[in-house]
């Protein structure tokens, strides 16, 4: 293959091998891209993965490119070569777009009917997955895992509806697929491809992703059957209004129709949602506790939003704007990837308006968490600011000020789930991320409950803990411990 001409970064000498600047950026991506991006910003530079080089290019190219066709440059493609697919989702998503275009058709316009489910959910999580011991006392507490099981069961109500969102083995699965599935993606991609066929096989976390889809075939099959049985046989049969019941409406041929593909489908809503809001989350309550001062802020908010609307309501939510601010801030400051919009030219060359031809099978992304680090790109910031200071108002006060100048439709540029040519990180344009509007509703809902009942501190002489990254991509720590007690006083 055709391969564009640009520095590869990362090399600690023109001795080193490629291979070990590999293995370096399993751990060590990030001084690697920031030494791109700060280079070669205008222009393209590669980064070294073992699997394969990714270019990334410049994010000015992004509004050329932000909704070129599938069979022009490929998302999918994209996605699916990060995620290892032959060892992991297989070729389903070349396949359908049934999850994708039920999320944009469905889910999206519906939001406002799941808030009562998400909150009814809600109540029946927290008595679940909050230890008793936090109502009388402070104690030490692992909040990653309790906000993914939450996250878990309210996306599993909405995705599948009240039986199989309370039901453990499903639970476990939709949270554990996700976790064998990067396991599995990130020791192959450490590795020259060459080798996947014989290593793969051999990853415990390999066998325990195909029995994690065996499960939702056990699972999710006989509610499909009997939902079809009883439109076929009952006129007064009421249809869920779930993920599940859209997508089997909305399934076009036989492989769509395929009770294997529904099943997989739901696995594969469990992968783009549950670890990818938990991470907002956890980031956000271990910035909140690195900076208390601002607790009493957002928990004045909450409260006077809640007072004075229905929470039931979508409007309310929106009213959130300090907590969107929150989110927004804490995912540019610990952004799920470095590297966003990631594409691959299909057959035919791609000419970048003010760059070169992009030879068809490039695999390019953008530098997203850099862009947003450079003051030239992050809102409202002036040449020589301190672009990594944590400021959660950071995007409330630059909606405020376009608001008080009568400019609301600038105001929305700054919310969490919009997506623009500088803020990358749910991509952009036609193949963004189609569950971001949900996943904004469900981690204002699970913050505003957590910050209004309970209260977190950072265990005696403990600080944040240090985000962890495999290849490009950056999560929050999982087993951090963090203090929580029930809050004596509501506001
Ligand atoms: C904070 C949480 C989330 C983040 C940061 C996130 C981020 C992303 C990103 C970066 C992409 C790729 C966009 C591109 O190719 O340009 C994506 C795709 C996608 N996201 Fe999200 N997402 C989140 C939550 C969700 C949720 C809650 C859902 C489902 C309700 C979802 C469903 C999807 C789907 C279906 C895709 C297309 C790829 C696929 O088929 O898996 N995401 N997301």
């Amino acid at each position: 293959m055709t391969t564009i001409k640009a520095p590869v970064v990362g090399y600690r000498s023109w001795f080193e091998p490629a291979l070990l600047v590999g293995f370096r950026f399993v751990q060590g991506s990030k001084p690697m891209i920031r030494e791109g991006y700060d280079n070669f910003k205008n222009a393209m530079f590669y980064v070294q993965r073992n699997d394969s080089k990714i270019l990334v290019i410049s994010h000015k190219h992004v509004d050329q490119l932000r909704n070129m066709p599938e069979e022009k440059l490929s998302a999918i493609r994209a996605h699916l070569k990060n995620l290892v697919n032959k060892y992991s989702v297989g070729d389903i998503l070349l396949k359908t777009d049934l999850h994708f275009r039920t999320l944009q058709t469905k889910l999206t316009p519906s939001l406002n009917n799941t808030i009562p489910l998400l909150q009814d959910e809600m109540d029946f999580a927290i008595e679940a997955e909050v230890p008793k011991g936090v109502e009388s006392d402070w104690t030490s507490v692992q909040i990653y895992d309790i906000v993914l099981h939450i996250v878990a069961r309210l996306s599993a109500r909405v995705f599948l509806g009240p039986e199989l969102c309370r039901n453990r083995e499903w639970l476990d699965t939709s949270i554990h697929y996700t976790e064998n599935l990067f396991e599995t993606v990130i020791f192959l991609r450490a590795l020259p491809t060459f080798v996947h066929p014989f290593v793969a096989h051999m990853l415990p976390s390999y066998w325990r992703m195909k029995a994690n889809f065996t499960t939702a075939k056990r699972l999710i099959t006989p509610m499909v059957l009997e939902r079809r049985s009883n439109e076929a046989n009952f006129a007064s049969y009421e249809k869920p209004k779930d993920m599940l019941q859209w997508m089997m409406d909305g399934a076009q041929n036989d492989y769509e129709k395929d009770t294997a593909t529904l099943s997989h489908l739901q696995l594969l809503l469990s992968l783009a949602s549950i670890h990818t809001t938990t991470m907002a989350c956890a980031h956000s309550i271990y910035d909140l506790c690195a900076h208390p001062e601002f607790f009493e802020p957002l928990r004045e908010e909450i409260s006077s939003v809640l007072s004075s609307s229905d929470i039931n309501q979508k409007q309310t939510l929106q009213k959130l704007v300090k907590v969107d601010s929150l989110i927004k801030e804490s995912q540019r400051v610990n952004p799920p990837s470095q590297l966003a919009f990631n594409r691959i030219v299909m057959d035919k060359p791609l000419q970048l308006k003010d760059g070169p031809t992009l030879p068809a099978g490039t695999h390019f992304a953008m530098a997203s968490d850099a862009v947003l680090h450079d003051a030239a790109y992050l809102p409202g910031a002036t040449q020589g600011a301190n672009t990594a200071e944590f400021d959660p108002f950071r995007y409330s006060k630059l909606r405020e000020e376009a608001v008080a100048k009568g400019n609301s439709e600038a105001g929305n540029r700054y919310q969490f789930a919009t997506t623009d040519n500088s803020s990358l990180h749910f991509g952009h344009g036609k193949y963004s991320c189609p569950g971001r509007f949900f996943a904004a509703n469900e981690i204002k809902l699970i913050l505003a409950r957590l910050l209004l009942d309970y209260e977190f501190k950072y265990p005696e002489g403990q600080g944040r803990p240090v985000n962890l990254s495999a290849d490009e991509n950056l999560y929050p720590d999982p087993n951090a411990r963090v203090m929580m007690r029930r809050r004596q006083q509501k506001a």
